[in-house]
C-alpha cells in the first residue's frame, strides 16, 4: 500500500515509486510468468499493481508502453518457437468487490444507453491457450505470451485428453479457453516432487503453466492436464450471435466447455451467483479465483472494442484471498481465565479472506515449535474453516539471517510465577490462584450477561478495580462502597450508584448464574441450569458424589469430575463462604415468574359478569390475572370483587346480598389507567 493517497505524491516521489513498482513488478512477472515459480501470492502482486496504476492516473505522462499496466504477460524467455496472434490475446480488467463490479455495470449501462445482459462464468485458476483448427484438424496450440506473440505447444497440447484433434464438423476457426490442472492431479503432483526432491509448484495456475510449457511433450502426457473453452474468435462466420450460443456451439464441435456459465440480467442475479460460488468453490475439482462477466450480445462486444490491454466488454470480480501472506512482529503470551498461556502472533495488517487480519493465535508452544515460527518471519496465513486466521506455513526463504527461534516463555507473563504442563497437556499453565491476569478473566466471566449480569462491570472497569487494589476475588465485589468506586475514572455518582445496584441486584439471581459465573471447567449455561434445578442449592451440590453429579441426565462423568475437583479446593470453598456472608443468593428460585405486589386486583379473589364495551370476557380474565387476580366463576363468601359490565344478574344480586364490593366497567377503566 502507499504511503499516502497518489494525488499526495510530489512528480518527483511519484516518478521514483513508479520506477520502484516496476521493477519490482517485472521481477515478479518473470518468476510468475516466465518460470512458473512466483514468490510471492498473487494479493501481494495485485496491491502493488493497484499502487502503480494509481500513481499513473494521478501522473499520466509517466505512463509508458512498457509498463506492466499496458503490457500483457510478459517476455517470452523460453526455447519453444514463437507464434503471431492473428488477434491479440489480451488480459482481462478486474476487481475485487461487488460494490467496484456494480459501479463497473453502471458504466456499462451508462455507455451503451440500456441495461444489458451478461454471460457470467467461472474464472478458472489455470493459463490460456489458443487453439487453431483447419478444416476439423487441430493444426495450432498455443500460449498467450506477450498477448501478440505466443509459444507453440502443440505437441504438449496433443496430449491433452479434452482437447479434441478432429471437430465434429470440417471447421476452419480459433477458440480460446483455460488449460489447468485439477486439484486431484495438483496434489498427486506436489506430493510426487517433495518424495523425489522436486520444488513443489506453489498453486495448480503455476503447476498448469510449468507442465504445458515442457520441452519434453511426454512430460506434459504425464500431468493429467484439462481445458475449459470459453471464447470463439470471429463468431459471425458461424452465425452466432451471443457468447452463451458460442459456448453451446463450441461444445457441439466437441470441446469441453463449463457448465456453470449462464446469463444474468440484474445485479442481484450476479450477486446470487457469487455467494453460490464463494461457497462451492472448495467443492468443485478444479480452481477458481473469481468470476468472469462478459457482455452477452457478440455486437455489442464489438461494438465496445478493447483498450491496449483489456477488453472492455469483461470484467473479472475476483474472490477474496484465502491465502495471505505477511511479516510477524512479536509473539506475545496471553494468561486465560482458567490459566491457560497462549500465544499471538502479531503481524502486518492484510486482507485474507475479506477481512482485515493482525492478530493470529499461535495456539501454543508445540506449534510455534513445530512450525518454527520466528519473530520477523514471512508467513502464509489462511483461515481455518474459514474464520480463525492461522499461520499455514513459514517462507523460510525470507528469514533474514541469524534469526532466533521463538522465546518459550517459563514464567507467567502476569505474576511470573513458574508454568507447568498439567497432566498431559500441551498446553502451558499458570496455576496461580492469585494471577491477577487469570482474576481480571475470571471477575469479567463472572459479571458477563449470561452468569451474574452485572451491567456495567467490564473489563476496563475489572482492571481499574484490580490496579487499585478494590477487588482480587469475585467476593469482593460485593463489599465495594461508593467510596471505592469514586476512585475509578470518570466515575460520579450516576455509575456510581448504577454499578452498586447491579451489584446489588446480582445478589438475589437464582443460583445457576451463579454456578456459570464461577467459571468451573467444563460447566456452561446449559449444565449450570441442569445442575442447579437438580440439586436445588449450592450446598447441595458441592456434597454430592461424583456418582450422584455424573448421574444427572445430559451431565456425565466429565463435568462431574471437575466440578467434585473444583469444590475440593481450600480457596474455592473459602469463596463460597463469603459469598454466602454477602448474602448472594445459593438457591435454585426457578424460572422466575415476575410478582405483581401492588395493583387494585393483586391476591384478590374477582368474578366478572355481565357485557362490557372495552374487553371481551377472555381478555379481561387475562388481564386481571397478570396483575395478580385469581379469576373464578362464582360468587361466594370468599369473593372479593366483582367487576360487573352490562345487563348483570343474578351474580351481582347474590353480591349485593353477601356485601362483595362491586366495580363498574368505568371505576375499572380508571383502576387499570392506575
Ligand atoms: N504472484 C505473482 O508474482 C504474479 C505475477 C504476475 C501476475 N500474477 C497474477 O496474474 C494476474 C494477472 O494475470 P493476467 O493478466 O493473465 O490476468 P488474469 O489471469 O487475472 O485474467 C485473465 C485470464 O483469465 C483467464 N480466464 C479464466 N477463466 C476465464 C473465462 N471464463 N473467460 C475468460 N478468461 C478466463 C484467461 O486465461 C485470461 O487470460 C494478476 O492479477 C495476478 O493475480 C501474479
Ligand atoms: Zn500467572
Amino acid at each position: 500500500m502507499l504511503a499516502k493517497p497518489a494525488a499526495q505524491f510530489t512528480l518527483e516521489e511519484a516518478q521514483a515509486e513508479v520506477e520502484k513498482l516496476r521493477k519490482q513488478l517485472n521481477q515478479w512477472r518473470l518468476e510468475y510468468y516466465t518460470k512458473d515459480a512466483p514468490t510471492v501470492t498473487d494479493n501481494v502482486y495485485d496491491d502493488h499493481y493497484r499502487d502503480l496504476q494509481a500513481l499513473e492516473e494521478a501522473y499520466p505522462k509517466l505512463v509508458t508502453p512498457d509498463s506492466p499496466t499496458q503490457e500483457v504477460g510478459d517476455v517470452i524467455n523460453s526455447d519453444f518457437a514463437k507464434v503471431q496472434h492473428p488477434i491479440p490475446m489480451l488480459s482481462m480488467g478486474d476487481v475485487f468487490s461487488f460494490e467496484e463490479l456494480s459501479e463497473w455495470d453502471a458504466r456499462m449501462q451508462s455507455n451503451v444507453g440500456h441495461p444489458v445482459d451478461y454471460n457470467v462464468e467461472l474464472k478458472i485458476d489455470g493459463l490460456a491457450l489458443s487453439l487453431i483448427y483447419e478444416n476439423g484438424k487441430l493444426v495450432q496450440g498455443s500460449t498467450r505470451g506477450d498477448g501478440n506473440v505466443g509459444e507453440d505447444v502443440t505437441r504438449n497440447v496433443l496430449t491433452i485428453a479434452s482437447v479434441p484433434k478432429q471437430l465434429k464438423q470440417p471447421l476452419s476457426l480459433e477458440v480460446r479457453g483455460e488449460c489447468y490442472m485439477p486439484k486431484a492431479a495438483f496434489a498427486k503432483l506436489n506430493a510426487r516432487q517433495e518424495t523425489e526432491g522436486g520444488t513443489p509448484f506453489a498453486n495448480p495456475r503455476n503447476a498448469a503453466a510449468g507442465s504445458l510449457r515442457q520441452l519434453d511433450a511426454k512430460v506434459t502426457a504425464a500431468r493429467e492436464l484439462d481445458t475449459f473453452i470459453y471464447t470463439l474468435i470471429e463468431p459471425e462466420q458461424f452465425n452466432v450471435t451471443t457468447q452463451h450460443e458460442a459456448i453451446a456451439f463450441m461444445q457441439a464441435l466437441g470441446f469441453t466447455t463449463n457448465p456453470s456459465s449462464e446469463v444474468a440480467g440484474d445485479m442481484q442475479a450476479i450477486d446470487t451467483y457469487i455467494k453460490k460460488y464463494t461457497t462451492d468453490r472448495d467443492a468443485l475439482p478444479y480452481g477458481i479465483d473469481g468470476i468472469v462477466l462478459k457482455v452477452n450480445d457478440l455486437a455489442l462486444q464489438a461494438q465496445l472494442g478493447n483498450t491496449v490491454k483489456v477488453p472492455r466488454w469483461e470484467i473479472a470480480y475476483k474472490f477474496p484471498p484465502e491465502e495471505a501472506e505477511t511479516v510477524i512482529h512479536d509473539i506475545v503470551w496471553t494468561v486465560g481465565r482458567t490459566g491457560v498461556v497462549t500465544p499471538t502472533a502479531v503481524m502486518d495488517p492484510v486482507q485474507l479472506a475479506g477481512t482485515t487480519v493482525a492478530r493470529a493465535t499461535l495456539h501454543n508452544a508445540d506449534m510455534i515449535r513445530d512450525k518454527d515460527i520466528r519473530i520477523g518471519d514471512t508467513v502464509m496465513l489462511h483461515k481455518a474453516g474459514d474464520i480463525i486466521p492461522e499461520v499455514s506455513r513459514v517462507l523460510v526463504a525470507k528469514r533474514p539471517v541469524d534469526t532466533p527461534p521463538a522465546p518459550i516463555p517459563e514464567a507467567c507473563p502476569s505474576c511470573g510465577q513458574k508454568l507447568v504442563h498439567l497432566d498431559d497437556e500441551v498446553a502451558l499453565r499458570c496455576i496461580n490462584p492469585m494471577c491477577p491476569a487469570q482474576v481480571q478473566e475470571q471477575l469479567t466471566h463472572f459479571a458477563s450477561r449470561n452468569a451474574m449480569n452485572i451491567d456495567g462491570l467490564g473489563p476496563k472497569i475489572v482492571a481499574q478495580l484490580q490496579a487499585k487494589h478494590l477487588v482480587k476475588d469475585v467476593a469482593d465485589l460485593y463489599h465495594l462502597t461508593a467510596a471505592d468506586l469514586a476512585k475509578l475514572d470518570k466515575f460520579k455518582e450516576k455509575s456510581i450508584n448504577n454499578l452498586l445496584s447491579a451489584i446489588n441486584n446480582s445478589r438475589q439471581n437464582s443460583v445457576e448464574r451463579l454456578i456459570f459465573g464461577l467459571g468451573i471447567r467444563h460447566v456452561g449455561g446449559k449444565a449450570a441450569r441442569i445442575l442447579a434445578e437438580h440439586f436445588g442449592d449450592l450446598d447441595h451440590l458441592m456434597t454430592a458424589s461424583q456418582e450422584a453429579i455424573a448421574d444427572v441426565p445430559n451431565i456425565g462423568p466429565t463435568i462431574a469430575e471437575a466440578i467434585v475437583t473444583y469444590f475440593k479446593a481450600a480457596t474455592v470453598q473459602k469463596l463460597i463462604t463469603q459469598l454466602r456472608e454477602a448474602d448472594v443468593n445459593l438457591r435454585y428460585t426457578g424460572p422466575t415468574k415476575p410478582v405483581v405486589k401492588d395493583s387494585f386486583v393483586a391476591g384478590k379473589t374477582v368474578v366478572i359478569t355481565g357485557k362490557f364495551a372495552e374487553f371481551s370476557r377472555p381478555a379481561l380474565t387475562k388481564q386481571l390475572e397478570g396483575l395478580g387476580a385469581k379469576v373464578t366463576g362464582s360468587v361466594s363468601k370468599k369473593t372479593d370483587l366483582l367487576i360487573a359490565g352490562d345487563a348483570a344478574g343474578s351474580k351481582l344480586a347474590k353480591a349485593q346480598s353477601l356485601n362483595v364490593p362491586i366495580m363498574n366497567e368505568t371505576e375499572l377503566l380508571a383502576n387499570l389507567k392506575d
